[in-house]
């Protein structure tokens, strides 16, 4: 048992939930994004999150988000983490964290080795890193866009902070990415799905298989 931890992200249906819950994942994650194919209303949310066991985190993914959408995402939806996926500085993510009560995860896109120096601005503020793809420039999203980069940029890096890596993971990579990498914590979506926002059962208990 490698006891590698995994997030499946973009739920947006009850039977997802319950196909990553029984597969094995440690994190759901619900996208708050109107633009994006994984949206998911906050009653719906709201809804399926009931369903979602204890030791089971149930993650927010918001993007540059007001306090206003905030604000109603932690009334209606009981939710263990936030998770930022904006350009949200660290001054930003620290006020969010102090405001919700609510541990915080800050995603940073890396493309290069000069991405990586960013991560060290979160460390100390947000509660967990994920460590994603940078999108290309003319992408719609800012994640989610099933693209990975070089793994090998994060061999021999270290933070004091829990942290996930991310980006076009699939569960023909994720094994060797985890390897590679050191990571103990994975997340996912693109690599799980048989259409954008549709979850693939098969391929999610494939993926958490593939590490655990
Ligand atoms: O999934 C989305 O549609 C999305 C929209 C806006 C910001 C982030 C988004 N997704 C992020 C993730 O699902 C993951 O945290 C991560 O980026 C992995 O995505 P993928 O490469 O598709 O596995």
């Amino acid at each position: 048992m490698s006891d590698i931890r995994v997030k499946i992200c973009g739920l947006t249906s009850a039977d997802a939930v319950t196909a990553a819950v029984e597969a094995g994942a440690r994190y759901v994650g619900f996208v708050f994004f109107p633009k994006s194919p994984r949206n998911i209303a906050p009653e719906l949310a709201a809804e399926v999150a009931t369903q979602v066991p204890p030791g089971v985190a149930k993650v927010a993914l918001v993007v540059n988000p007001d306090d206003a959408l905030l604000d109603e995402i932690t009334a209606r939806v009981p939710l263990d983490m936030l998770q930022l996926h904006g350009a949200e500085t660290p001054e930003r993510v620290a006020e969010i964290r102090a405001r919700y009560g609510l541990p915080v995860m800050k995603a940073v896109g890396i493309a290069d080795a000069a991405d990586l120096a960013t991560l060290d601005d979160y460390v100390g503020v947000a509660d967990q890193i994920l460590v994603d793809a940078k999108p290309p420039k003319e992408a719609e999203l800012p994640g989610g866009n099933g693209l990975a980069f070089d793994w090998r940029l994060l061999q021999g890096r270290h933070w004091s902070v829990p942290w996930m890596l991310a980006g076009g993971l699939t569960p023909e990579n994720v094994a060797l990415a985890a390897k590679l990498t050191g990571a103990r914590q994975v997340d996912v979506s693109s690599g799980v799905e048989s259409a954008p926002g549709e979850k693939d059962a098969r391929l999610v208990r494939d993926f958490i298989a593939a590490v655990a």
